[in-house]
């Protein structure tokens, strides 16, 4: 039987700016991603990385081509079906974006009540378990200004992971750490995604990290240049 692709790209360009200003940014993509698999996009500065990453996250329309996610069409896909989209796919950014007027705990909170209608216990139940689960435990009650970067990250993380998307896209999560913090923030990565089947796509920069990735490719000018098979294609 074959599975599923969660995200699957055939023919993608992209352009911006309009008329006599218009340039093309992607070129002739086509990339497939598994359930469970962890795929790291490499590349130089300015060769589209992030474009992609926001095409496939719903945070720009689709131009030219096909983008599936779990099956659904995102090519004229209406503002209404993006915003759903959405709400299956966890975000982690270089920034990592925390309220800071809010604890650690109340900022994965908060995803879990945007997302589904449960109780506030249930909510702050498990956000306090992903806490624990990213070594956060002794630390849910303190402000992201009195964390570390690392420890900033890691509640990024248990933020996306929070409500168990199939999806998570991570756009230089490390930049901004230094080596260690870097590393056990990915590794919890891998740990959590593992465990739950989720699906990483993780742009970086970090040749430190790319050993925890099933497949890496690579990004130039546009171009998708290489990428390695995944273990799951090659057994279909
Ligand atoms: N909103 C925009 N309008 C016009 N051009 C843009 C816009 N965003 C990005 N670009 C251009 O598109 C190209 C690809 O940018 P993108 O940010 O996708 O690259 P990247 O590989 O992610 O780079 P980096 O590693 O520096 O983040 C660059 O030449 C950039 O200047």
């Amino acid at each position: 039987m074959k599975r599923e692709p969660v995200i699957s790209i055939k023919h993608l360009n992209h352009y911006y700016g309009k008329g006599a200003l218009r340039r093309q940014i992607l070129f002739d993509i086509n990339l497939e991603i598994y359930s469970g698999e962890i795929v790291i996009m490499t590349g130089p500065s300015g060769s589209g990385k992030t474009t992609l990453l926001s095409l496939i996250g719903g945070l720009r329309s689709v131009q030219e081509g096909s983008l599936k996610f779990l099956g659904e069409e995102l090519y004229r896909a209406s503002q209404a079906k993006l915003v759903s989209l959405r709400r299956n796919i966890g975000y982690i950014f270089q920034a990592h974006n925390l309220l800071e007027f809010l604890t650690a705990r109340q900022n994965v909170q908060m995803a879990v009540e945007l997302n589904k209608h449960i109780s506030q216990q249930e909510a702050i139940a498990k956000a306090e378990g992903i806490l624990r689960a990213v070594g956060l435990g002794q630390r849910v009650n303190y402000y992201p200004d009195s964390l570390s970067g690392g420890q900033k990250q890691r509640i990024a993380i248990a933020r996306a992971l929070v409500n168990n998307p199939p999806l998570v896209l991570a756009d230089e999560p490390t930049a901004a750490l230094d080596k260690q913090s870097g590393r056990d923030v990915v590794e919890i990565m891998q740990h959590l995604a593992k465990e739950k089947g989720t699906s990483i796509l993780l742009v970086t920069h970090d040749n430190r990290i790319l050993d925890i990735a099933d497949r890496i490719v690579e990004m130039e000018d546009g171009i998708l240049v290489r990428q390695s098979h995944s273990a799951v294609e090659r057994k279909l």
